[in-house]
């Protein structure tokens, strides 16, 4: 697209590691999305602190995934359904992707990135018959929507998972509850072993779980005072990560005490749950992420206490 006619509030630049990055600056957010990966890095809306976590050492350079934002695992999650499959959560997150559109819509701004399975990393034996297409709706709320489409031309179905892979900021891991799991049957991935959700998630040690669940999930974040509501459609699995003390120190790329800032919650189609599309079909994958606006510590609130 015309880099040129973007509409107001809207740049792209040199973002880190002279990567390209978009950048919004609107009344309602400001927001930064990589080409790279077609990954956003950065959501926050105004008056409030960042909702998006990223890494302070992440890194920023082709050929590597950036740790934090919102990651697309595609067309594999982890080493896929047969645990053959590299590199770790498929090529999306390591493949320039275009930025197709930038369209203001109401108070909030639409930023599309489309990649096309034969413009993905090169990976031999790659299935590359598919596009795929990232729309990030930033503002008040953020949408987040991951269309795939088969080619029409393909002679055999397209069988892949997919996974938004959503860092949220909170003021302290341990704190937090996460709630709308209950009764979920799950996979624990530290054990490997399922289990049945009774009541609310804390997190008291590493945390890597696939929930056999469709529905909502809200954080509670006693201490930046606030909920976090992260709703999907399109989804039969959400998983829940977050790599406590040992994990942390064996990434390269994440500090020893980030996990504390952290959390992801992901809305994915993954393990039973892949998605088959028939030559032609398109399947989407949404999540949205906003705050609860009854915990939201407002100015007239804050007046008031
Ligand atoms: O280090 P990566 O490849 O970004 O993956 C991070 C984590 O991503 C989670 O979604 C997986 O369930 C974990 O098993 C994995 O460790």
């Amino acid at each position: 697209m015309d880099f040129n006619q973007l509409p107001d509030g809207v740049t792209v630049g040199e973002g880190r590691g002279g990567l390209p990055v978009v950048r919004v600056v609107i009344g309602s957010c400001t927001a930064e999305a990589y080409l790279h990966g077609g990954q956003l890095t950065s959501w926050r809306p105004a008056g409030q602190e960042p909702v998006i976590w990223l890494s302070e050492r992440s890194h920023f350079l082709e050929g590597a995934a950036i740790r934090g934002g919102v990651p697309i695992c595609f067309p594999w999650f982890g080493a896929g359904i047969d645990g053959r499959h590299y590199p770790p959560h498929g090529v999306a997150r390591l493949s320039a992707w275009e930025l197709a559109e930038v369209t203001p819509v109401a108070d909030s701004i639409r930023l599309r990135f489309h990649l096309d399975g034969h413009q993905a990393i090169d990976i031999e034996g790659l299935d590359r018959d598919w596009s795929a297409d990232i729309s990030y709706t930033v503002g008040e709320v953020l949408d987040i929507d991951l269309r795939v489409e088969a080619y029409g031309n393909r002679a055999t179905p397209f069988t892949y998972e997919e996974a938004l892979h959503t860092y949220l900021a909170v003021g302290n891991a341990r704190k937090i509850t996460i709630e709308g799991l209950d009764g979920s049957r799950y996979h624990d991935k530290v054990v490997d072993g399922d289990f049945t959700q009774r009541g609310s998630l804390v997190v008291l040690g590493e945390t890597d779980r696939v929930y056999e669940h469709e529905g909502d999930v809200t954080v509670k974040d006693p201490n930046l005072r606030r909920t976090l509501g992260i709703t999907k459609r399109g989804s039969a699995r959400t998983v829940i990560w977050n790599p406590f003390v040992s994990k942390a120190v064996k990434m390269g790329d994440f500090g020893d005490d980030e996990w504390q800032e952290m959390i992801c919650v992901e809305a994915a189609n993954i393990g039973a749950a892949a998605i088959t599309l028939f030559p032609g079909q398109s399947h989407t994958l949404h999540q949205r992420i906003a705050i609860d606006r009854n915990q939201r510590p407002s100015g007239l609130r804050r007046r008031l206490l």
